[in-house]
């Protein structure tokens, strides 16, 4: 005979902000059939419907301090700019029901953020992406000292479930980490962009340039996961002395390929700790 599963009762997670970021990881988290119970507050009933569309079980609201009642977990899922506005309207219920707090926006520091939402609250801060859609996220996490070790492995489990986590004990670390992974689909994505438009003058059709580049980005990226070489050792493997790659590695490197991705993560890095300023 079968043993009876003993039903555990499941986390309440609210997402306040349905937005790129929070949706995918409500995709994720669904998929991973965790056993979660998720409710999203948003103030666009469009943004809700469509959530609901296809996820049914999740609980839909404009208002946040619904949202928050009885939630474990509330994940603050807003733009930076107005995450101050957006908490200082909390304090009330944070400080009745102290649910632990996870924040996912860019540059906002932890001891602002309890500021705003009146003080001596568990905060864990997190820098995921928007792949964890797909389940293949990358999210960077730091947690403050009221965080228990109890609230630590839950908020680790929630985005462990749509990809990997990596702790950062200093929290100034998010900031490379929102430079490198939180914006760093983007660069592909602009790749890809720029190798489909160069495939297309060499005149191969969109759709068979589009399919040719997926297959290799992903092959790259497996490549690179899976093998003992460093990505430097499998670009070598790629390149014949005198053959088409060195043509076209040439042009990329003569271009400032290093130095452009130099300074294009100093911008992110910079743009992170202006956030963190404007908002402190
Ligand atoms: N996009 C990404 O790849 C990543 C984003 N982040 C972080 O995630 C956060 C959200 O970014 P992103 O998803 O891109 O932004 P979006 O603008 O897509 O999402 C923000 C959502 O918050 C909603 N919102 C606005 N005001 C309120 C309010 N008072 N209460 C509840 N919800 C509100 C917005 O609604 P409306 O549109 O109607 O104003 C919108 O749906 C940011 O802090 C960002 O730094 C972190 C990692 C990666
Ligand atoms: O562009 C942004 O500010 C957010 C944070 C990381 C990815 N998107």
């Amino acid at each position: 005979m079968e043993t009876p599963k003993i039903a555990q009762k499941p986390t309440t997670i609210t997402f306040i902000g349905a937005g790129n970021m929070a949706r995918s990881l409500i995709v994720g988290l669904m998929q991973d059939q965790a056993n979660v119970a998720l409710r999203v507050a948003d103030p666009d009933p469009l943004q809700l419907d469509a959530i609901r569309k296809h996820w049914p079980g999740v609980l839909t609201t404009t208002d946040n301090h619904e949202a928050m009642q009885g939630a474990d977990v509330v994940v603050l899922a807003v733009k930076p700019q107005i995450m101050r506005e957006v908490a200082e309207q909390l304090v009330e219920t944070a400080q009745r029901s102290r649910p632990l707090f996870v924040s996912i926006a860019a540059g906002i520091r932890e001891q602002a953020l309890n500021n705003w939402l009146g003080g001596n609250l568990p905060i864990v801060r997190c820098m995921p992406n928007t792949p964890a859609l797909v389940q293949t996220g990358a999210t960077g996490l730091y947690a403050n000292a009221q965080v228990s070790t109890v609230q630590r492995s839950l908020a680790e489990s929630i985005l462990r479930a749509v990809g990997i986590t990596l702790w950062f004990e200093d929290e100034g670390k998010l900031d490379a980490v929102t430079a490198v992974s939180g914006s760093g689909p983007a660069y592909f994505f602009l790749m890809m962009e720029a190798m489909q438009a160069a495939a297309e003058q060499l005149g191969l059709r969109a759709e068979d340039a589009h399919l040719l580049i997926m297959q290799t980005a992903l092959g790259a990226a497996r490549l690179a996961l899976e093998s003992d070489d460093l990505p430097a050792e499998l670009r070598r493997k790629v390149t014949s002395k005198g053959g088409t790659t060195e043509a076209a590695l040439n042009v990329l490197t003569e271009g400032g390929l290093h130095g452009l991705f130099a300074k294009a993560l100093q911008a992110a890095d910079s743009r992170s700790r202006e956030l963190a300023a404007a908002n402190s």
